[in-house]
C-alpha cells in the first residue's frame, strides 16, 4: 500500500455485535499465561475495518505477542476476513531505579561458568522483542564480555557527543552496552573487584539508554563478592537464573538463588539449558548432563521453570558467528521455546510484582489503626 492510498484509505467502524466478538474472543483466552484472559487486563481496545481488513488497537502490559497472533487466526476464521492486531506495551516499571527510559531491570545470572547464559540472554532478548519489546542488553561480565561477538558486534565502539555518556550499540533493534565495546578483554581481565564494579556502574549509569521494556543483564558466573554486590547496587526488578540439570552446575545454581534471597531481589525462574540433545537421525531424546536437575530446583526453591532448552548445534553456531538464530531457523522448535521463556519471564514479572495486577496481592489500609 503507498503512502498516499493509506493517508486515504478510509476507516469503518464496526458494529455493536461485532465488537462484542472480539471482546469476547480477547475474554475467552486462558491460558497459563492468561489466567484471567486478555481483556481484564488492557486498557485500550480500539477495532476498525480497512481495506475490507480489521484491525485491533490494544495495549498489554507484558510482552505477549504470540497470544495475540493465536486469537487474531481465529477471529480471522470467525469473520472470514483478515484480522490483526497493533498491540501497544503498557509495561510499568516494578521497582524504582534511577535509570532513565529503563523500565525494568532483569539479572540473567548462573552459578557456573559455561551453563550458556550469556547465550540465552542473548536468545531471549531476541524473543522478547519478537514478542513486541524493546530490549537492551548490558553485559557485566567484565571479566570475559561475550556480549559483543554473540550479537556480531565485536568491533564496534560506543561513541559520547558530550564527553560524559555513551550511545549504545545497535544490533537489529537490541541495544547492547559491554567493556567489550570500550577495551581490549586483556585489560578488563586484570581489574580487581572495586574496579570491575566502578566499570560496570558507570556501564550502567552512563549509557544513553533508548526507551526499553526490559534491560537484561548478562551477569558474570559465580556467587562471589563482585556477584553479591552487583546484585545488591543494581536495582534489578528480578532475577532469572540459568543452570545445566548437571549436579555441578546446579549446586551452583542454588547459591545463585540463595544470593538472590539474601539481597531480596525476586527469582523469576530457571532456565534448564543443554537439557537434551535431540538425534537428527532417529528422534531419540538423549538427557547428557542428566535429566530435569534444573525442574528440581525451581521446585524446590518455589519459583517457576521457565523453560527447558535442548543442546542445539545451530545456538552454538551463531553464537560463535554473531547470527541471528531467529533470521535463521524462527519456524523452529528451539525459536519457539525462547519465544516461550521470554513471555515466562514477562508474565512473571507483571503477575508476581506488578501492583496493577489481579494477581499481585494489594495493601489496603485499615482506618482503624
Ligand atoms: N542450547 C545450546 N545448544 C548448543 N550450544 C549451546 C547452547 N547454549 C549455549 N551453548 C554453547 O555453549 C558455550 C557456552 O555458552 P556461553 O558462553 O553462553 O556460556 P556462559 O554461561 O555465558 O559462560 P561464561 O559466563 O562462563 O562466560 C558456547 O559455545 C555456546 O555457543
Amino acid at each position: 500500500m503507498t503512502l498516499l492510498s493509506k493517508l486515504f484509505a478510509k476507516k469503518s467502524p464496526l458494529n455493536e455485535s461485532e465488537l462484542l466478538v472480539i471482546d469476547e474472543a480477547l475474554d475467552k483466552h486462558r491460558t497459563s499465561l492468561f489466567p484471567y484472559g486478555i481483556l481484564t487486563l488492557t486498557n485500550k481496545v480500539e477495532a476498525y475495518q480497512l481495506n475490507n481488513k480489521i484491525i485491533v488497537e490494544i495495549s498489554l502490559p507484558f510482552a505477549a505477542l504470540s497470544d495475540l497472533d493465536m486469537v487474531a487466526g481465529s477471529l480471522s476464521n470467525e469473520f472470514g476476513k483478515p484480522l490483526s492486531f497493533e498491540c501497544e506495551l503498557a509495561i510499568r516499571p516494578v521497582r524504582e531505579h534511577g535509570i532513565n527510559n529503563v523500565k525494568n531491570i532483569v539479572a540473567i545470572a548462573s552459578g557456573k561458568g559455561g551453563v550458556g547464559k550469556s547465550t540465552t540472554t542473548v536468545n531471549i532478548a531476541r524473543a522478547l522483542q519478537l514478542e513486541g519489546a524493546r530490549v537492551g542488553i548490558l553485559d557485566a561480565d567484565i571479566y570475559g564480555p561475550s556480549i559483543p561477538a554473540m550479537l556480531g558486534k565485536p568491533n564496534e565502539k560506543p561513541v559520547s557527543s558530550d564527553g560524559k555518556t555513551m550511545s549504545p550499540i545497535d544490533a537489529d533493534g537490541i541495544t547492547s552496552m559491554s567493556i567489550g565495546y570500550l577495551v581490549p578483554d586483556s585489560d578488563a581481565a586484570v581489574w580487581r573487584g572495586p574496579m570491575a564494579s566502578s566499570a560496570f556502574n558507570q556501564l550502567l549509569n552512563e549509557t544513553e539508554w533508548p526507551q526499553l521494556d526490559y534491560l537484561l543483564i548478562d551477569m558474570p558466573p559465580g556467587t562471589g563478592d563482585i556477584q553479591l554486590t552487583l546484585s545488591q547496587k543494581v536495582p534489578v526488578a528480578g532475577a532469572v537464573v540459568v543452570t545445566t540439570p548437571q549436579d555441578i552446575a546446579l549446586a551452583d545454581a542454588q547459591k545463585g538463588i540463595a544470593m538472590f534471597d539474601k539481597v531480596k531481589v525476586p527469582v523469576l525462574g530457571v532456565v534448564e539449558n543443554m537439557s537434551y540433545h535431540v538425534c537428527e537421525k532417529c528422534g531419540h531424546q538423549a538427557h547428557l548432563f542428566g535429566q530435569d536437575g534444573g525442574k528440581d530446583i525451581a521446585e524446590l526453591n518455589n519459583v517457576n521453570l521457565l523453560g527447558q532448552l535442548p543442546l542445539n548445534i545451530q545456538v552454538r553456531q551463531d553464537a560463535d558467528l554473531g547470527d541471528n538464530l531467529f533470521d535463521d531457523i524462527s519456524n523452529s522448535d528451539i525459536c519457539g521455546q525462547y519465544r516461550k521463556i521470554a513471555r515466562n519471564i514477562a508474565s512473571t514479572l507483571f503477575y508476581s510484582l506488578d501492583i496493577n495486577s489481579p494477581s499481585t496481592p494489594k495493601v489496603v489500609r485499615s482506618d482503624s489503626e
